[in-house]
């Protein structure tokens, strides 16, 4: 349900742009490790223009909520930098930084957790604009909480309700009309519908597309299911342990996937039997994910890739277009048709 068009297209200036941004946590106890410094996120270049929904995938621990908390400001960069419009998050004046974190919302797995249980419906919203002042006036809030409602779908009656009495997919929605209350540019979805079953997901999946359409909003949509951001997004990253191993035009990436990591994990997706017509054979990845507070030396994929050469130890491969359709950080990238 993407549109073609916003693929092939980036023209405008990025919206949000990280550039070589590090977060990493320090340890703060237990088996010797006080002190210790996970670099959750280590050195992740990548950008989202306006109206553009990008998808970040990878399996769990590679980094992407750290990427998500760090563009909210909910942590603090080690190093690089997190650009919305050109301006640097870090070093904005307080007052510009309020506006600024206006124009990015933050929609999460668990929409229960992320909203006050002891919240009408409503309240939840209105807060939005207690906090942000000046975006609607105070004598217009019931009735843009009724425009919202009906803009995800839930009907007027239900701005009187809390949280408890919704399902799933109608706590997502509330969300969702939370984040859009502020009127942001960028909606960073934090795997946003794989709490929710399959019909939910495509009913939220098709709103984020309408807001799109409609309000221009773009979306850095984070996911480990290939199956939905195939669905939704325009560009793709993969990540893995902390960095961005192929990143590309949705099709670019999903037809001619050159990182053998990517083509692991597209192998893997049962979500996407439909789209490619059972064709491909599983590639199953050996051994776990290596514990990024000692990642390993050159590439980080190498202990668990079946085409690693000892030039893979010794030489960490950047991302680089290698003659294959788009970036990828691999020093033997596969270039034929998997
Ligand atoms: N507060 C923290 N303190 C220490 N380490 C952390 C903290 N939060 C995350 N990590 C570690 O950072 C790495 C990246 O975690 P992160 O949650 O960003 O990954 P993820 O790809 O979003 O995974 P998931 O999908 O499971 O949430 C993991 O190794 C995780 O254990």
């Amino acid at each position: 349900m993407s549109t073609p068009a916003l693929a092939e297209s980036r023209t405008g200036p990025p919206l949000l742009e990280l550039v070589d941004l590090v977060t990493a946590y320090r340890l703060r106890g237990g088996l010797g490790r006080a002190g210790a410094e996970v670099r959750a996120v280590a050195g992740v270049s990548l950008d989202v223009r306006a109206g553009e929904t990008v998808g970040l995938v990878g399996e769990s621990g590679c980094g992407k909520s750290t990427i998500a908390r760090t563009i909210v400001g909910l942590v603090r960069p080690s190093s690089g930098q997190v650009l919305f419009e050109g301006r640097d998050l870090a070093t904005l004046p307080a007052k510009e930084l309020r506006g600024l974190r206006q124009d990015i919302q933050l929609v999460f797995q668990d929409p229960y957790a992320s909203l006050n249980p002891r919240m009408t419906v409503a309240n939840l919203i209105k807060e939005a604009w207690r906090i942000h002042p000046g975006i609607v006036p105070r004598d217009r809030w019931d009735e843009e909480v009724r425009s919202l409602l009906d803009r995800v779908g839930l009907r007027p009656e239900h701005a009187g309700r809390y949280p408890h009495q919704f399902s799933g997919g109608q706590r997502q929605r509330i969300s969702i009309a939370r984040a859009l209350a502020v009127r942001p540019r960028l909606i960073v979805c934090d795997e946003a519908v794989s709490a929710l079953d399959v019909s939910v997901r495509a009913q939220i999946l098709n709103l984020l597309e309408e807001l799109r359409r409609d309000l221009g909003v773009a979306y850095l949509f984070i996911s480990h299911d290939l199956g939905v951001v195939h669905h939704i997004c325009d560009r793709v990253a993969v990540m893995y342990l902390g960095k961005i191993v192929e990143i590309g035009a949705k099709e670019s990436v999903y037809l001619r996937p050159s990182h053998p990591y990517t083509r692991a994990l597209l192998s893997a997706a049962p979500s996407l039997d439909d789209w490619r017509d059972g064709g491909r054979q599983e590639i199953v990845l050996s051994g776990d994910v290596p514990s990024p507070l000692n990642p390993p030396s050159g590439c980080r994929f190498r202990t668990r890739c079946r085409l690693a050469q000892d030039r893979c130890r010794d030489e960490e491969p950047v991302l680089l277009d290698r003659g294959t359709a788009h970036p990828v950080a691999c020093h033997f990238p596969e270039t034929d048709p998997s």
